[in-house]
């Protein structure tokens, strides 16, 4: 598998080693990826791109693996590198944000603790240099 960052970084800074455990563990972080794609789907700014270009249940799962990974899980992400998944979608900044809207929505929703949610988030905000192509 790739690293997604397509860089050649293992690690993700300011992740606490309890970090998944405080998130639930892998049934944890599966809710919390479920409770953000009925936020992305309910958010019209964004939700035709991944009705016209997703495949939902692909992304629940590949989001699963690379959310535990960053978040300390031993797990491999099968999928592709943010570059390679994102370079024909033409993503906006307003709509990667769209996105971290509805992450913190997901975190609400699954009461995960804001600390833990932050330093997830905080890890997956360098990916915008590879998904913001516009
Ligand atoms: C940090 C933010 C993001 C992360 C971690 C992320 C993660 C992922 C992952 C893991 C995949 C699956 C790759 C594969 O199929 O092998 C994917 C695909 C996709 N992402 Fe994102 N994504 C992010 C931001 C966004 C944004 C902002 C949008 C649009 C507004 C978006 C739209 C899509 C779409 C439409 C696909 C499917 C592409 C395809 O199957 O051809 N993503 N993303």
């Amino acid at each position: 598998a790739q690293d997604p960052t397509g860089s050649k970084q293992t690690t993700y800074p300011g992740i606490s080693s309890d970090a998944l455990e405080k998130f639930g563990g892998e049934a944890g972080v599966h809710n919390w990826v479920e409770a953000l794609f009925y936020y992305i789907m309910l958010d019209n700014r964004i939700n035709k791109i991944f009705i016209e270009h997703g495949n939902v249940a692909r992304q629940i799962a590949l989001n699963t693996q690379l959310e535990q990974m960053v978040l300390g899980g031993a797990v491999q992400y099968e999928g592709a590198s943010m570059s390679a998944a994102h370079a024909d979608l033409g993503i906006t900044l307003t709509q990667f944000n769209a996105v971290v809207e509805a992450a913190y929505n997901a975190c609400e929703r699954v009461n995960t603790p804001y600390s833990v949610c932050n330093q997830l988030i905080a890890a997956l905000a360098p990916f915008e240099r590879s998904i913001v192509t516009r």
